[in-house]
């Protein structure tokens, strides 16, 4: 086993990221003291993973108000600027305005305090952030632990980690509680082009964890359920409707209609954070289109001509009638989900 390779860290008054698109050839940590550098980070996905993007952005709005030295008021105003302005980073991943309210929030319930406190108050919510973050997974991975057998193979989409995370991961997270418990898990890991973060990521981190995991192209999930190899599916979200439609990486709707197929339980690890009870159901989640080249000039090698024309969605949605079961901190969610979500966060 190899060390935990950390995503996430507050370390002498800066923020700390892994740059996820060097890995796994390289392990780089870059030290953030701006809003500015969070905002590209997220941007170009060096800190990514709704619960990593939700964690950094937290800091980032500490940073955004470190230059303000006159009122209260002025630094409530600048931070919320600085929310609208961290808010354009990306779109899907609900986290991310999650944390920006929850900042913000923070900010208005502190009634006249100085600056300096005010300040201090604002990075001991976003370390609070960060903390609630890594003991949510554990409390998903323990649910999720009760929904698997030892020997179980599991497939897995894109990368739900302790790299899009601050420990753990979400849909990652049984396997390392697995491995304390000395079950054998065997995880299929689909490496989800076009940016590849199941191989990039998700097989770097459990194999260096010394969890069995096996790549496999998307094109792969079929004919593996179709071998019978995996008992359950189990993915990660950016955003979970009301009703349970819930956005996730691209080609996370081809597994849960692979899983109906195959008779196989698809599960979404979600933390409370990623529910939108504000979004009716997957209509009306705005889903992210990035830079065409990521498919057709994929590390750096055009597979296409240069000017043709090619489609980027990050994210698909999934309809709530293909998941089997939402997988919780605060307990395992089954449909009716609006219902049942209510109950969950009531
Ligand atoms: C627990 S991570 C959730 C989610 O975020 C990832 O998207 P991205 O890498 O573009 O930030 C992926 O959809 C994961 O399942």
């Amino acid at each position: 086993m190899t060390e935990a390779l950390v995503s996430i860290e507050w370390k002498n008054d800066a923020l700390i990221l892994l740059d996820q698109t060097k890995l796994p050839n390289e392990i780089i940590y870059d030290r953030y003291t701006t809003i500015q550098s969070v905002w590209d980070a997220i941007v170009t996905m060096k800190v990514r993973g709704a619960p990593a993007i939700g964690v950094a952005a937290a800091y980032g709005m500490y940073l955004g108000i470190q230059d303000v030295t006159g009122s209260v008021s002025e630094l409530k105003d600048t931070l919320q600027k600085n929310g609208e302005y961290l808010a354009t980073s990306r779109p899907t991943a609900v986290n991310l305005f999650w944390a920006i309210d929850r900042m913000v929030n923070c900010a208005a319930s502190l009634d006249d305090d100085s600056i300096e406190m005010m300040k201090e108050s604002l990075l001991t919510e976003a370390k609070r952030i960060h903390q609630e973050d890594e003991d949510i997974n554990r409390q998903i991975g323990e649910h999720l632990l009760t929904l698997l057998e030892d020997g179980n193979g599991i497939l897995t989409h894109c990368n739900a980690g302790a790299l899009a995370t601050s420990k753990y991961g979400t849909a990652t997270s049984p396997f390392y509680l697995a491995k304390e418990k000395g079950w054998d898990l065997k995880v299929y890991a689909d490496e989800t082009r076009p940016r590849l973060q199941g191989s990039t990521l998700t097989a770097l981190e459990l194999h260096r964890a010394g969890i069995d995991v096996t790549v496999i192209t998307d094109s792969m999930a079929a004919m593996v359920m179709s071998q019978g190899k995996i008992q359950a599916a189990i993915v990660g979200c950016d955003r979970v409707a009301a009703n349970g439609d819930t956005a996730n990486k691209i080609g996370t709707l081809g597994v849960a209609i692979l899983a109906k197929h195959y008779k196989v339980p698809f599960y979404i690890a979600a933390p409370t954070p990623t529910i939108d009870m504000q979004t009716a159901n997957g209509d009306t989640i705005p889903i992210e289109e990035r830079n065409i080249e990521e498919i057709i000039n994929s590390l750096g090698k055009w597979t296409a001509p240069k000017d043709v024309q090619a489609y980027n969605p990050a994210f698909d949605v999934t309809p709530a009638d293909l998941i089997t079961a939402i997988v919780t901190e605060k307990g395992i969610v089954h449909a009716p989900f609006e219902e049942n979500l209510k109950k969950l966060l009531n």
